[in-house]
């Protein structure tokens, strides 16, 4: 065994003090603690920190070095103190056959010119404010459509109970991916199905990245080439995606009506027109609308879900939020962005759910890529860096009552999720944050509205609110394992259903 607070036995970083952590033994360092647990990552790790006392947790998953920050401070030191040591982003074994042939999007891109490139045009041109408002009519369609699909379901004769899950991802992907090539992906399942493989394969937790200098843990998991066959998979749909662009633009060229700019057209102008640092390449522009649509279309949806759920666990909010958009709305035929500034409630109901739910509850790995002191221990240069923002979201330190779903404890607006109070960072934080929050913000409060307007909500079963299911499930995001099934009772009926 080695003992919690030992010193490293690397070159140079000898005698320099580790973050305390659980032992570890031989050749599977700390994967014992893991094993048998039943919990998913975010759960253990936390409950290995408190065990340990250990805001910088240090831990050996196989031959892989990891520091888990799971405090505020610790996170502020990473992510503020110290952002640029920690502005990388680890390549697995899993995934560098892929980052190796070039194809270098933007959430794993490492630090360096050609991330800073993508990431500026993404903030700056893709994901703005200006751009994600160009939407909004894409928005509104989808959750017209969402509502009717709902109002089908409120009118059987039985009262359906719908999956409610499901027909907000449905909502959510379609606007996404209509936002970024102009019209619904005709591949949409396939897509899905594949982003979900490729996300169970960049884990991290295959034996090939735990133990990358074992040629049989390579064999055996087979985990490169299974990788490389999903990413021929992704682009075979990416390129399909382009194709069917091109042919919208004919479309939309022969005189239907253009919602605007699509980001692929934006990304193809630019890339046209060059004058750029790093020159983009097709590659590049697949593998960042790969990322643009798979970041933003399950974590939206996921976050849905779980708004959802915790209304339905929770009736006084779930009549709060309804009173509340109703009486701003004042019988109005339907919910339009321009009601959402009016509906301040609504968006503390979704900060609530991102405490309590955060979808990437450990943000994306970061890599440290010079030896680093943080809160006075030794952080060696290659370790990977998570920070355990589910942990940090539910520490009694910082929130009180800390279990319970109550949106007022954003009411005063001094905490918010962009990045600078340390306490709430589902999005992350410093270079690295997510560039998307305008663009799930905007997916996520329009298509809540509509769903608490039009309809009140039961629970099938007579199953009582406390007792609803809220077990979690780790995909490419944490989300609800078994799907949500509600009751739909129409209470201020859709003007037009569309289709
Ligand atoms: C509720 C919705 C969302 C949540 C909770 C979320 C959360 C996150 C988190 C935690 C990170 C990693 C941050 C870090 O390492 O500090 C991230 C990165 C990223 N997100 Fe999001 N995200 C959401 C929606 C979106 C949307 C809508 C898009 C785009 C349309 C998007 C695109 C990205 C990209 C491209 C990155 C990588 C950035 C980089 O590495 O420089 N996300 N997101």
């Amino acid at each position: 065994y080695k003992n919690k607070n030992q010193r490293t036995s690397h070159g140079a970083s000898a005698n320099k003090k580790l973050p305390p952590g659980p032992s570890r033994l031989p050749i599977i360092g700390s994967l014992h603690h893991f094993i048998g647990t039943g919990t998913l990552a975010h759960r253990a790790i936390s409950n290995l920190a408190r065990r340990h006392a250990a805001p910088l947790m240090y831990l050996e998953l196989g031959e892989v070095r990891v520091v888990v920050a799971s405090t505020p401070d610790a996170a502020r030191e990473i992510m503020k103190t110290n952002d640029i040591a920690f502005a990388s982003r680890p390549w697995i074994p899993s995934v560098r056959p892929i980052m190796s042939t070039g194809a270098v999007g933007l959430v794993f891109a490492r630090y360096g010119v050609l991330w800073r490139q993508l990431r500026k045009v993404s903030v700056m041109e893709l994901l703005s404010a200006r751009r994600v408002q160009s939407f909004r009519g894409i928005r509104e369609d989808e959750t017209s459509r969402l509502v009717a699909a709902v109002a089908v379901a409120a009118s059987s004769p039985h009262g359906e109970p719908v999956n409610i899950g499901r027909l907000a991802a449905t909502a959510t992907i379609d606007s996404t991916v209509r936002s970024m090539i102009g019209s619904r992906f005709e591949r949409r399942e396939e897509f899905l199905q594949t982003i979900k493989e490729a996300t169970m394969l960049i884990s991290g937790f295959t034996l090939h990245d735990l133990f990358p200098s074992s040629r049989l843990a390579s064999l055996f998991s087979g985990a490169a080439s299974k990788m490389l066959a999903v990413h021929h998979k992704a682009f075979e749909l990416m390129d399909c995606a382009i194709s069917q662009h091109r042919e919208h633009q004919t479309v939309s060229a022969g005189g239907a009506a253009k919602d605007g700019e699509d980001i692929l057209e934006v990304l193809l102008k630019i890339s046209k027109e060059g004058g750029l640092d790093v020159p983009l390449t097709i590659e590049n522009i697949k593998c960042l609308l790969l990322d643009l649509f798979s970041g933003g279309s399950e974590t939206s949806a996921a976050t849905l879900q779980w708004a959802m759920s915790e209304l339905m666990r929770n009736p006084r909010v779930m009549q709060k939020a309804q009173a509340h958009v109703r009486d701003k709305l004042q019988g109005k035929p339907t919910v339009t962005e321009d009601d959402l500034p009016d509906l301040p409630y609504l968006k503390l109901v979704v900060k609530e759910t991102l405490r309590l739910h955060p979808v990437l509850p450990l943000l994306i790995p970061r890599e440290c890529m010079e030896e680093c002191e943080i809160m006075g221990y030794h952080v060696p240069k290659g370790t990977m860096v998570l920070v355990n923002v589910w942990a940090i979201g539910r520490d009694p330190k910082y929130w009180e009552e800390p279990d319970v779903f109550k949106p007022e404890r954003f009411e005063d607006g001094k905490i918010d999720f962009k990045g600078t109070d340390f306490e709430f960072i589902p999005f992350g934080a410093g270079r690295r944050m997510c560039p998307g929050i305008t663009f799930a913000q905007a997916n996520i409060e329009i298509a809540l509205a509509v769903l608490l307007y039009h309809f009140d909500w039961d629970l099938p079963g007579g199953v009582k609110p406390s007792d609803l299911d809220m077990t979690e499930e780790m995909g490419m995001t944490v989300r609800r394992k078994k799907d949500l099934y509600l009751r739909p009772i129409v209470r201020v009926p859709p003007h037009s259903a569309t289709e």
